[in-house]
């Protein structure tokens, strides 16, 4: 049997302070009936995803949408059929959101998201509204004082949300030290960390999660922390992209997109490979190489949850 294949665009409609998302119950009549779900519904003859996304909020909300970005794109198989979800952020309507067609509607405060059952194939999409477009590397700094300082700034001016601390130069004792500082640093401005290292410095440190090398990640056989953690990964090829996805990572940097001055011999992707290779990813993917928070529009236009720098937030 051939699968239909079904395209779909949805919305993830974000209220202002980015604190609440709009989620809807779709009838238990239907597929996947009584389960949770981001608006939508299936592309017409010859629409856009955007047409098409401008006309189901309009059928299923009232809403009128007047300003949306690509948020991520999932391919799923489901038994009957193959279901691309393209999914937009909405980040101006008009209107006030009501179920048109007799739907519950609910405004629903992002860290509560997980309570809600959605389809298999939305789990990707949870995790897209749940992070922010900017992906912060930490540099290597030999003094306790100035990486704090540098980080505070990055936090305070260039409202960044989601924080790698990367210190390969560091001993053990140094790192955890560190660590427990840029936490608390990052816990007055309602940030994540994620511990660049061993999985098992999560019992040393209570930070949001855990950043794999490349090669830690083609090292593992299953997902080495719990679900309530953050796992991601460094990946540069179609191979790690496969592998971060099969120990349930949440979501990946993928590099080089140029070539740095760190990496200067590195063979880079360009915007064409990497937009092959985010189609099929499965999960938020950060662009990395020579990016900075001016690239951020493009690289969500070709499916990318956004960019991860070292240089453009360190200063
Ligand atoms: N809208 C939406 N559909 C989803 C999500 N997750 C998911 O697996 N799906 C699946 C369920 C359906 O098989 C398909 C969407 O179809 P739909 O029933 O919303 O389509 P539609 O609004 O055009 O309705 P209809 O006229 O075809 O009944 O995608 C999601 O988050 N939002
Ligand atoms: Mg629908």
């Amino acid at each position: 049997m051939v699968k239909r294949r079904v395209h779909v665009a949805a919305a993830a409609i974000v209220s202002r302070d980015r604190q609440e998302v709009l989620i809807a119950r779709r009838p238990s009549t239907v597929d996947q009936g009584g389960l949770w779900e981001f608006p939508g519904g299936k592309l017409a003859p010859y629409e856009t995803g955007f047409e098409a996304l401008r006309r189901e909020l309009h059928e299923e909300l009232g809403v009128e949408i007047q300003r949306a970005q690509p948020l991520i794109r999932v391919h799923h198989e489901y038994p009957d059929k193959h279901i691309l979800l393209d999914v937009w952020q909405v980040h101006e309507f008009a209107g006030e959101p009501f179920g048109r067609e007799g739907q519950a509607v609910r405004w629903v405060p992002m860290e509560e998201l997980v309570n809600y059952p959605f389809p298999a194939a939305n789990l990707p999409i949870l995790r897209a509204v749940m992070l922010p477009t900017e992906y912060l590397i930490s540099a290597e700094e030999d003094d306790d004082a100035d990486f704090l300082a540098k980080l505070e700034r990055a936090l305070r001016e260039d409202g960044i949300r989601l924080v790698q601390l990367r210190a390969k130069t560091l001993a053990h004792e140094a790192y955890v030290a560190r660590a427990e500082q840029a936490l608390a640093l990052c816990r007055e401005h309602a940030a994540r960390l994620l511990l660049n290292g061993e999985p098992s410095l999560l019992d040393e440190v209570d930070a949001d999660g855990i950043h794999l090398t490349s090669e830690r990640l083609m090292s593992l056989e299953r997902r080495p922390i719990a679900e309530g953690k953050w796992l991601s990964a460094s990946t540069h090829d179609r191979a790690q992209l496969e592998q971060a996805a099969r120990i349930g990572c949440d979501f990946v940097t993928l590099s080089p997109l140029r070539t740095t001055p760190t990496h200067p011999d590195a063979d880079p992707l360009g915007w064409h490979d990497f937009q092959q290779l985010v189609e099929t990813a499965g999960m938020p993917v950060f662009a990395l190489g020579g990016m900075t928070r001016y690239d951020a529009d493009h690289a969500r236009a070709v499916g990318a949850q956004g960019i991860a720098s070292i240089r453009d937030f360190w200063k």
